[in-house]
């Protein structure tokens, strides 16, 4: 274990980021020996130290420098007004921060807010919106359970997460306007020193290695090598695959890196032109 001062990285202590937050940390090959009870946990192998903190505390730790860097949802960072450096997106926890209205209700445009309530747990995020806009409504601060408002006689509109948008379907709600959208991201402290900074540099390597082969995979397959130009030219996006000749007389492999949800496309194309002893292989990282 190296004498480094650890990277101190903010993760939620519960809530929706905290399970993906940690699968993310351990996919990158870092051992955190527990502690959520603990509150902070030094990593084993990895000069990181873990310190799991209020989701809505986290913006104000990383400015402060009491995290050097954290992760959290772009949209809280926005809502507490904090300078952190956003450095990596995760690609995780996508979701929406919508204006919303009764379903039964008429709504033409946003304009149609104008001097009406609405609620909501980001009021500075809507402020911001609402002055884009220049309509000047009466926010509603309530900390959850904000799709019951319109409901309760409490608002006209809500402003809300949303991801699948089920929760203002139950309600009766309908989606309107996005007043911004989000996603986990990794976020640095303007504190955080030089040597911290090469810490954060081996750790993003990691995660991008480890980004970029999510929903990629290794495709391998048999095909006649009479037919190998044809089964390239069904392949997307791939500039050279790898054509290996077979034992066999006649006979290539080629392999290729595909996204998945791509390859379910193809594969009929693949089979008619071909290609036999077909292969999909997860790729556990990816080195750019
Ligand atoms: N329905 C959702 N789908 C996808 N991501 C979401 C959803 N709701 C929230 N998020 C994202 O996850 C982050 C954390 O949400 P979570 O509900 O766990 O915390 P919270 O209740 O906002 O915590 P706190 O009250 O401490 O701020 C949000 O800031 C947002 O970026
Ligand atoms: O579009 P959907 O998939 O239905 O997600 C939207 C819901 O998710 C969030 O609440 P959450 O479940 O995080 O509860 P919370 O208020 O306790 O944070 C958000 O505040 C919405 O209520
Ligand atoms: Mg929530």
């Amino acid at each position: 274990m190296s004498s480094l001062p650890p990277l101190r990285i903010a993760v939620q202590k519960k809530g929706r980021l905290l399970d993906e937050s940690i699968q993310l940390l351990k996919e990158c090959g870092i051992k955190i020996d527990n502690g959520r009870d603990q509150l902070k946990a030094a990593a084993r192998n990895f000069p990181i130290e873990v310190l799991y903190l209020r989701n809505s505390d986290i913006p104000q730790y990383i400015q402060d420098g009491v995290a050097d860097i954290g992760i959290i949802g772009e949209n809280t960072i926005i809502e507490k007004k904090k300078e952190v450096e956003i450095v990596q997106k995760l690609g995780f926890s996508k979701c929406r921060l919508s204006l919303a209205t009764p379903k039964d209700i008429p709504y033409g445009s946003v304009q149609d807010l104008d001097g009406k309530r609405i609620a909501t747990s980001y009021p500075v995020s809507l402020q911001l919106f609402l002055d884009a806009n220049n309509i000047k409504a009466d926010i509603h601060e309530i900390s959850g359970s904000v799709e019951i408002a319109p409901n309760i006689g409490l608002a006209d509109a809500i402003c809300d997460l949303v991801s699948t948008g089920s929760t203002l379907f139950k309600n009766g709600l309908e989606e309107q306007d996005i007043v911004l959208k989000s996603e986990a991201v990794i976020a640095a402290s303007p504190k955080i020193d030089q040597e911290r900074r090469d810490i954060l540099d081996r750790l993003l390597f990691r995660v991008k290695s480890v980004l970029a082969a999510r929903n990629k995979k290794y495709l391998l397959m048999n095909v006649p090598t009479a037919k190998v130009d044809d089964i390239i030219g069904i392949l997307p996006g791939m500039r050279s695959p790898t054509v290996l000749p077979l034992a066999e007389e006649g006979w290539s492999s080629v392999h290729t890196v595909i996204d998945e949800g791509r390859f379910w496309d193809i594969i009929d194309e693949l089979r008619t032109s071909g290609a036999e002893g077909i292969l999909i292989v997860p790729i556990d990282k990816m080195i750019l």
